[in-house]
């Protein structure tokens, strides 16, 4: 591993006290918005937003649909950290800097990591517009040892071998079903399995049929480095994936996906997103620190 690839405890110290000196939030959950889902941020009350570029530290944001910006504030009385707009691996960062913010949020006192990502469906029975409670994910960069774990590892943040098999919290999981159904959604709610592949190009149909084969139901670029990086530091996780289109799987099929489809569809659903995540963090325990006392 290069060292300019190396993230030491003190960087991750420096940003966290840089924040703590210019906000009087003190966040308990976190959230970060996949491509197009910023509006999640745009619900938090007496909000405190810094430019990624501000923060000491931050990589910056290149993809268009991720703003690049640090949002603290309320969501329904629990104070959170939103990531409008994430860091991934094929935009050129390490894996240190994709995840960067996740253990500066520990730092923070975050608990709580809501992932958020736009996602393309293997699963034959899920529509355009679907949104999937993740249960588990398959890392396929981690396959080959490309994973933000690897390196020297930091007992202060956790142990070297981390188990997995309960990366996503189950009783979220099924707040999440509950609340679902009162807000009369579960309709077009699934539960399924993400994949993440490194990206920037979309799946060939072969690829589109292996993971098809192998029981992903849902397909993107990101997520798992954040959720390895969160439950390596005991942070509880959560995560959706708005399907955003069909992954094609046959080659008579004329239909090709773009990233400018992917926002529109994720701008469609943003507010229901917005509604479940909003529900889900009122609803949540979280040893809340009131940030505005
Ligand atoms: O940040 P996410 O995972 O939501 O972004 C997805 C994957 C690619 O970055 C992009 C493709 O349209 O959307
Ligand atoms: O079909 C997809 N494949 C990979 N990543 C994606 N992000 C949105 N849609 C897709």
């Amino acid at each position: 591993m290069h060292k300019k690839d190396m993230v030491s405890y003190g960087d991750y110290q420096r940003t966290a006290e840089w924040i703590l000196s210019h906000t009087k939030h003190q966040p308990k959950v976190a959230i970060i918005c996949g491509s197009g889902l910023g509006l999640l941020a745009d619900g938090l009350q007496n909000p405190d937003s810094f430019p990624y570029s501000d923060i000491p530290g931050f990589p910056e944001s290149t993809v268009p649909g991720h703003a690049g910006r640090l949002v603290f504030g309320e969501l329904k009385g629990k104070t959170c950290v939103c990531m409008q707009g994430r860091f991934h691996m094929y935009e050129g960062h390490p894996l240190c800097k994709v995840t960067f913010p996740v253990r500066v949020f520990k730092l923070l006192g975050v608990e709580t990591l809501i992932v958020t990502n736009a996602a393309g469906s293997l699963a034959d029975s899920y529509n355009t517009g679907d949104i999937m409670i993740i249960r588990d994910h398959i890392n396929i960069p981690g396959f080959s040892s490309i994973s933000p774990l690897c390196g020297p590892n930091d007992e202060r943040f956790g142990p070297r071998f981390p188990a997995m098999s309960s990366a996503y919290d189950k009783d979220l999981y099924r707040l999440a079903l509950e609340i679902c159904k009162s807000l009369g959604i579960s309709h077009f709610v699934r539960e399924g399995v993400y994949c993440m592949v490194g990206g920037p190009n979309f799946e060939t149909i072969a690829e589109a049929r292996l993971l098809h084969k192998l029981g992903v139901d849902a397909v993107g670029m990101s997520t798992a480095p954040e959720v390895l990086v969160a439950n390596h530091c005991g942070m509880r996780v959560f995560g959706l994936s708005l399907i955003t289109n069909r992954v094609v799987k046959d080659y008579e099929d004329k239909e090709a996906v773009n990233h400018e489809g992917v926002l529109g569809v994720s701008n469609m659903r943003s507010q229901t997103l917005q509604m479940l995540v909003t529900e889900l963090v009122g609803l949540m325990d979280v040893n809340n620190n009131n940030s505005s006392e």
